[in-house]
């Protein structure tokens, strides 16, 4: 799998129907979209038919232009010499537009769709509902769709959907009613926000993006404001080690130790920062836990710092640019305390500091986000907050729930707190106050595992003391984050993905001899 396995924009199915109506009126007839639509979805079933002695395919189509996709796809695999049935939940003479003709292009049997479902086939097309959803699926539809994922369960048979598994709300990732359980999913021009969103990114199966005729040019018009979270998205923002750099010119981190028996979270992080390439990093140690920290560090320095008055001591240098605080930290007002020097303005009114908050700095502000809102609107930089679900729903209540996706959710975070809000889980989303939002499209499972968030909030730490711009710093610390867990793969524990960002920066940045 490549690095860029997408392209970078996302869309919501209005803004595809918009993409698709522009390239309409530019003159490419949407008759064309559909054609190239169908050879696309025809390269991708015909590549899995080599690994099957079978050649039998089974086309579901619905009663619009997605239906029309899979009338145009039956008559291209016939010609493929592919032994054909058509299924349609609609008779063909009920479509409209562009799927009636392609329904009437298509001169062979069009049975009713229920009743060709438990024919024995090697793959069945869903072409039933695209990013035209509009409601749950009921009734005859809905029937259809169970059965379908039964059959595929117990049969084996592979299940390739057009452009969005049918039931899967383009741009929210629910299920509206039930939907199809895809092998392999076939998308045009951009992906939808549900095709990396969960669950419909579970849905999906492999998933292939296809150029269909659209140009990139209309995204001009169109302004996504979404973004498929890899290296494409903030590459050109990353930041290397200069010919005449030295340690301080790649910023210092400071990250905050918990007490005696809760050091090792503070220590996960420190060491994700220096990895990340922070040029030094230091770890603030409450007074009872410096026995414990001192000979558990070696490239991590360490440093006194008795509650908030001891870390404002420490921030007193303003080269210290980037704070992190919450993991292992405890939940209270000694934390609230710690939080508010952390965010107090910077000592001298043009230094900047970067904050990441995470863990029990959310926590210790749950239901009262107002005043941490007050706290961030004047922080001296950027101030990054990174909660799980459990911690979002602490801090945010049901403030952020408008809109019925995680994504929604997120945007809503970010613009309520003033905060870049990186909402964790498999389907990460990062959003900025400012509208931008990504997702991570790409997750290891072996990342739920104690003490990996605490490294994720040191290496965006890591980014950020490096001075690279902060929706990009979150966006690109959860990518080399997910990605160190898929090198690294079975058995992973949160020390091993700090240990393996070596390999992600090689990656990244491939010859890196030849940049310096
Ligand atoms: N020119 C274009 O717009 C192109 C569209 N393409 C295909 O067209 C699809 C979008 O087509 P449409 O906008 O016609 O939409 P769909 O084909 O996804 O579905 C719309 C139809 O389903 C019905 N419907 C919606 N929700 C329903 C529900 N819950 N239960 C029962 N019926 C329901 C609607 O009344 C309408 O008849 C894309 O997903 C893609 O596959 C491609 O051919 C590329 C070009
Ligand atoms: N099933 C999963 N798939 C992919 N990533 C996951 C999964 N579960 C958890 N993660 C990631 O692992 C990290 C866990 O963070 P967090 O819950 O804060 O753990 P901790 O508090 O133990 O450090 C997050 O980056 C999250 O996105
Ligand atoms: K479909």
């Amino acid at each position: 799998m490549p690095l860029d396995p997408f392209p970078t924009e996302i869309l919501t199915t209005e803004e595809m129907a918009r993409a698709d109506r522009l390239t309409i009126e530019s003159g490419l007839p949407g008759k064309e979209l559909m054609k190239n639509a169908a050879a696309a979805l025809v390269s991708v079933v015909t590549r899995m038919l080599q690994t099957s002695s079978g050649r039998r395919v089974l086309v579901l189509c619905g009663p619009g232009n997605n239906g029309g996709d899979g009338y145009v796809a039956a008559r291209l695999l016939r010609q493929a010499r592919m032994k054909l049935r058509v299924g349609a939940l609609t008779p063909p003479s009920n479509l409209r537009g562009d799927a009636l003709a392609a329904a009437a292009a298509w001169d062979g049997a069009v049975e009713p769709a229920e009743a060709c479902l438990l024919a024995n086939a090697d793959i069945v097309i869903d072409a039933l509902f695209g990013t035209g959803l509009a409601r749950d699926i009921e009734g005859k539809a809905a029937d259809l769709i169970r059965r379908l994922n039964q059959y595929r369960r117990e049969s084996g048979v592979r299940v390739v959907a057009v452009d969005i598994p049918s039931g899967i709300d383009g741009s929210s990732g629910a299920v509206r009613g039930v939907a199809v359980e895809a092998d392999a999913t076939v998308t045009f021009f951009r992906l939808k926000n549900g095709h990396l969103l969960l669950p419909g990114r579970l849905h999906c199966g492999e998933l292939t993006c296809a150029h269909i005729g659209i140009r990139s040019a209309v995204l001009g018009e169109i302004k996504p404001q979404t973004f498929v979270n890899a290296p494409g998205l903030w590459r050109n923002l990353l930041p290397l080690p200069r010919v005449d750099g030295h340690k301080y010119s790649r910023g210092h981190a400071v990250v905050v130790s918990g007490g005696f028996s809760f050091t090792g979270a503070a220590r996960l992080a420190a060491q994700a920062a220096l990895r990340t390439g922070a040029g030094l990093v230091t770890l603030a140690s409450p007074r009872d836990a410096m026995a414990a920290n001192a000979p558990a560090l070696t490239s991590v320095m360490l440093r006194e710092a008795e509650g908030a008055e001891g870390l404002a001591a420490l921030l007193s240098d303003a080269r210290k640019n980037v704070v992190a605080l919450g993991p292992g930290l405890g939940v209270g007002e000694a934390t609230r305390r710690l939080v508010e020097t952390a965010l107090e303005p910077a000592p001298e009114p043009d230094a900047k500091r970067a904050i990441v908050l995470d863990a029990d700095a959310l926590t210790s502000f749950a239901g009262e986000l107002e005043t941490l809102r007050r706290l961030i609107a004047k922080a001296p930089g950027a101030v990054v907050l990174t909660p799980h679900a459990g911690e979002f729903a602490r801090l945010f209540g049901d403030a952020a729930n408008d809109g019925p996706s995680k994504l929604d959710h997120a945007r809503n975070a970010a613009r309520l707190s003033g905060a870049i809000v990186l909402f964790k889980g498999p389907d990460t989303v990062v959003a900025s106050p400012d509208g931008r939002a990504s997702i991570l499209a790409a997750a290891s499972p072996w990342l739920a595992t104690a003490g990996s968030g605490d490294t994720l909030t040191g290496m965006i730490a890591g980014l950020l003391a490096q001075g690279m711009e902060p929706f990009a710093a979150a966006s690109c610390g959860a990518w080399m984050h997910a990605r160190a867990a898929t090198l690294f793969g079975p058995g992973l524990i949160a020390d091993d993905i700090a240990a393996t960002l070596p390999a992600v920066w090689r990656e990244l940045v491939g010859c890196l001899e030849a940049v310096l």
